[in-house]
């Protein structure tokens, strides 16, 4: 990433024009567990309610000659943490574009929230794309805009009407919400450690209070205690506020500490999808190479002994 702003591909998301409110409603300061819908609508979209908020079948993307995926089927359970793992260069980050219509598939249907969105055009109103917040590789923040600032970007893309009062108030809640210190919104990127730089990227993620949250790789950079503090977090907000989180991660710890399932990319597709137990189960060789290899044995120990100290802790409250 450079110094002077995020990889334009990233800040497509963000720039993307969708979902607009056709109404404005100030709404008055933003309570904390209110919704951003609940103060430029007065009304909340429905949230999802369905099995698999995505929904992949027959995915195809190449660049030129070289083929990324072939025939790839992916669903995501509501409201689990999935890691989705392979070697480099298997094309987990281009899945991932896909599924925020940032990479046009050659073929296949990708739905997300039950809306195929391979047949919307990229500036089309689908009503889904303010339903999900992307934390990028490294971060992504404008270099030149503030914590806060950075955190107001989607909530000004999308809700143009609200007013800067309200808007200071969601980005300070972002911010204290991801556990950063108050004053950090005033901070510029360059003034904040690697991990504060993860966590304000998560601020913005969670600006437009998403469903479905996408991370990718968000612990690489991170030193061991920095990155575990990052899973925690990760874990916790996805259970308070009932979040779907597709989560690209090279991190064992990652894996054993939250992720409720694993999805596996080889040979151009999904070729396993489970617990990790269940993974273990499968035969495949790089499968059996990635789990049952010393790191993986070593982070399976430590996820184990931080459970034991967590019971006994929790015996002894
Ligand atoms: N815009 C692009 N143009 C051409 N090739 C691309 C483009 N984006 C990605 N690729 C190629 O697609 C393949 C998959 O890339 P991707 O970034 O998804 O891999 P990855 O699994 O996320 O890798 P890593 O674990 O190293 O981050 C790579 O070979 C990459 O060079």
């Amino acid at each position: 990433m450079s110094e002077t702003g995020p990889d334009p591909r990233e800040t497509d998301a963000l720039r993307s024009a969708a979902g607009v409110p056709d109404r404005h409603d100030d709404g008055g300061i933003f309570q904390h567990g209110d919704r951003v819908d609940d103060q430029a609508h007065g009304d909340a979209p429905e949230r999802f309610e369905g099995e698999f908020p995505i929904r992949i079948e027959g995915l195809r993307n190449s660049f030129g000659d070289t083929v990324i995926h072939d025939n790839l089927d992916l669903d995501v359970r509501s409201g689990e943490i999935l890691g989705v793992v392979g070697g480099s260069g298997t094309g987990k980050s281009v899945l991932m574009r896909s599924i925020i219509g940032l990479q046009e598939p050659d073929e296949g249907c990708i739905e997300v929230f039950g809306r195929d969105i391979t047949e919307a055009e990229p500036d089309e109103e689908i009503g889904v794309r303010n339903r999900w917040g992307v934390l990028f590789q490294g971060g992504a923040l404008f270099s030149t805009l503030t914590v806060a600032e950075n955190v107001q970007v989607p909530l000004k893309q999308f809700y143009p009407e609200l007013e800067q009062q309200l808007l200071d108030e969601i980005a300070r809640y972002k911010v204290v919400l991801t556990g950063l210190p108050e004053e950090a919104a005033s901070k510029y990127p360059s003034e904040l450690s690697g991990g504060m730089k993860k966590r304000a990227g998560l601020a913005r993620a969670l600006a437009l209070d998403p469903e479905l949250l996408f991370l990718d790789e968000p612990t690489a950079g991170l030193d061991p205690i920095g990155a575990a503090k990052f899973d925690d977090l990760t874990r916790e907000l996805a259970d308070t506020l009932g979040l779907t989180v597709f989560l690209i991660t090279h991190d064992l710890d990652t894996l054993y500490a939250i992720c409720d399932r694993v999805a596996v990319l080889a040979d151009r597709k999904v070729i396993a999808v489970g617990t990790i137990p269940e993974l273990l189960e499968t035969e495949h060789p790089w499968i059996q190479e990635y789990f049952n290899g010393p790191r993986s044995r070593a982070a399976a120990e430590t996820n184990a002994r931080g459970k034991a100290l967590d019971n006994g802790a929790d015996r002894k409250a």
